[in-house]
């Protein structure tokens, strides 16, 4: 079973995987990430730390899905186990368009098609939702800020990733990312738990 994690900058994504790291242990979860740690992942972090054009930065975020999919995520589902990835495809469809808008007729649907046909649709999608100042607030103002990381920016990317969610509800769960993260963490791992039990209950294809 394959679930993601989605929200903009500072939505609480990282707390919250430590913290199902040790809810969910005795289900021996695969925990992932994208942009990943290997060198196409560094390749993705220095495009858009050099902001280089738009269509290259989708490719290369693209490709290190690709390579994500290839060396993680096939193998561990393919061996049964649950993955739990920060950040998936729908960082692409929410992120991308907006640095795309006007590059592309309809970025969205570039996207999408460049996805169609090998990447693996997650099971369950937990979007982390609150207001952009509270996620602006949060972020360390000591840390280099990629660029994504600006109000204008993420306001446009949230509003992307609801329209994501409202187009497929029956994956994606909105999650009130203001509530405290104890509360959010026990939430998302009883969801999951839920989710893990009812697909072994479902008879095989
Ligand atoms: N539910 C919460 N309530 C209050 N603060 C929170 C909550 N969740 C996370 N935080 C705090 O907000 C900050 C950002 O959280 P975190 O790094 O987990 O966000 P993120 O979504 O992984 O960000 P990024 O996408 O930029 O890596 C941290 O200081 C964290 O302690
Ligand atoms: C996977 C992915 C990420 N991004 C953006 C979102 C963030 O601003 C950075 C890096 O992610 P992190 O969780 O803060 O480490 O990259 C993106 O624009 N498109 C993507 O597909």
């Amino acid at each position: 079973m394959l679930i993601t994690i989605e929200g903009i900058d500072g939505s609480g994504k990282s707390t919250l995987l430590a913290r199902l790291g040790e809810l969910l242990a005795d289900l021996d979860p695969l925990f992932t990430r994208e942009p990943g740690a290997t060198w196409v992942g560094d390749s993705v972090r220095r495009a858009v730390a050099a902001r280089m054009d738009p269509i290259t930065e989708a490719l290369l975020f693209s490709a290190d899905h690709a390579a994500h999919i290839d060396t993680l995520i096939r193998p561990a589902l393919d061996a049964g186990r649950l993955v739990i990835s920060d950040r998936y495809s729908d960082s692409r469809f929410a992120y991308q368009p907006v640095v795309l808008d006007g590059v592309l007729p309809d970025p969205l649907l570039w996207l999408r098609q460049i996805h169609a046909g090998w990447s693996i649709r997650p099971d369950r999608t937990f979007l982390l939702v609150l207001p952009v100042e509270d996620a602006m607030a949060r972020l360390d103002p000591a840390e280099k800020r990629e660029y994504f990381e600006n109000a204008g920016i993420l306001a446009r990317v949230q509003e992307n990733y609801l329209n994501l969610a409202a187009s497929d509800p029956a994956r994606f769960v909105i999650v009130d990312a203001l509530l405290p993260k104890e509360e959010v963490a026990r939430f998302i791992a009883d969801e999951i738990r839920t989710s893990v039990r009812s697909s072994r209950r479902r008879p095989r294809a």
